[in-house]
C-alpha cells in the first residue's frame, strides 16, 4: 500500500444524516487525480462532506477509504494522511503564538518536542516567516492567519490536504499568494468551493448538489455548466424559502 498507484480516494455509497435528514446520500466516488474538485451551491453538504474526508465524522451509511484507510478509525493514520483548511482560520487555531500552533499537529502526530520545534522552524523557513515564530496570531490579518493555518497543515506533511472553501473572505492578491504557496507544497489537494474561480486548475470536478454527486468531469467543461446553472437558480430562488 502507499505508492502512487495504490492511492486513491473512495466513497461507497456514502450517506450522513443528522437529525434523521439526510445531509448525503449515495454519495460514490473514486478518484486517484492529484487535484480534485468538488463544487456545490451553499447547503449543497460539501463542508460536511469534507469533515468525513478528514475521518472528524463518521459516515451514517456507506464507505470512505483514503488510500485504503478508514480515517474515522484510525486517527493516528488520519494525522499522517490528511490535512484540513476551514473557511476560517480562527476555527483552526489554537494557540496565542505562530510558533506553538504549527508545533501542536507536529507533537500530535507524536513527535517528540524538539522535532516539532525542528518541524516548526523549517516549515517557517521555507514559507520565509521565520521571524513570526513569536508573534502573537491575534496580531495577525485575516489572510496572515490563513497562512499560519496553512503552514500548520503543510508542516504535518499530509498526503491530502482538503482545502474547504479557504480563500472565503480573501482579498485577491491574498488568494492569489496561498494559491501559489499551495501549487509549490507536495501534496494531493481536494478543494471545495462554490465559486468556480476558485476549481479551475482542478484535474477532476465532482458537483454536488442536495447532498448527491451530479455530475463529473474535467473543469474546463463542468465550471461553466454549474455557472450557468447557478445564474439560472439564481434568478428562480427566493431566497426566503430555504426552510423547505
Ligand atoms: N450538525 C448539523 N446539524 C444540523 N444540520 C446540519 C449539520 N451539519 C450540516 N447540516 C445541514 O446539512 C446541509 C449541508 O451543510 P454543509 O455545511 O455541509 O453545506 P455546504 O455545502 O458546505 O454549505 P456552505 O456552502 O453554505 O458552507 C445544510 O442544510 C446544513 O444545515
Amino acid at each position: 500500500m502507499g505508492g502512487e498507484a495504490a492511492w486513491t480516494i473512495q466513497l461507497d455509497d456514502l450517506g450522513y444524516e443528522v437529525a434523521g435528514r439526510a445531509v448525503l446520500s449515495g454519495v460514490t466516488l473514486r478518484s486517484s487525480s492529484r487535484h480534485i474538485g468538488i463544487v456545490g451551491r451553499n447547503g449543497s453538504g460539501k463542508s460536511t462532506l469534507a469533515r468525513l474526508l478528514a475521518g472528524l465524522l463518521a459516515p451514517s451509511s456507506g464507505r470512505i477509504r483514503v488510500a485504503g484507510i478508514d480515517l474515522f478509525r484510525d486517527r493516528r493514520a488520519a494525522l499522517r494522511t490528511v490535512g484540513i483548511l476551514f473557511q476560517n482560520p480562527e476555527h483552526q487555531i489554537i494557540f496565542p503564538r505562530v510558533g506553538e500552533e504549527i508545533a501542536f499537529g507536529l507533537r500530535q502526530q507524536g513527535r517528540s518536542r524538539a522535532e516539532a520545534e525542528e518541524g516548526c522552524g523549517a516549515v517557517l523557513r521555507s514559507f520565509d516567516k521565520a521571524h513570526w515564530k513569536d508573534a502573537p496570531i491575534s496580531a495577525l490579518s485575516q489572510g496572515q492567519k490563513h497562512l499560519v493555518c496553512m503552514m500548520a497543515v503543510l508542516a504535518m506533511r499530509p498526503r491530502l490536504l482538503i482545502l474547504d472553501e479557504p480563500y472565503a473572505g480573501l482579498d485577491i492578491p491574498t488568494r492569489r499568494q496561498l494559491g501559489r504557496y499551495l501549487r509549490r507544497a507536495d501534496t494531493r489537494l481536494l478543494h471545495i468551493s462554490h465559486e468556480p474561480g476558485d476549481l479551475a486548475e482542478c484535474d477532476e470536478l465532482f458537483w454536488l448538489d442536495r447532498g448527491r454527486i451530479v455530475a463529473r468531469g474535467e473543469a474546463a467543461h463542468l465550471l461553466p455548466e454549474f455557472r450557468a446553472e447557478m445564474i439560472r437558480l439564481g434568478d428562480l430562488d427566493d431566497i426566503a424559502d430555504f426552510a423547505d
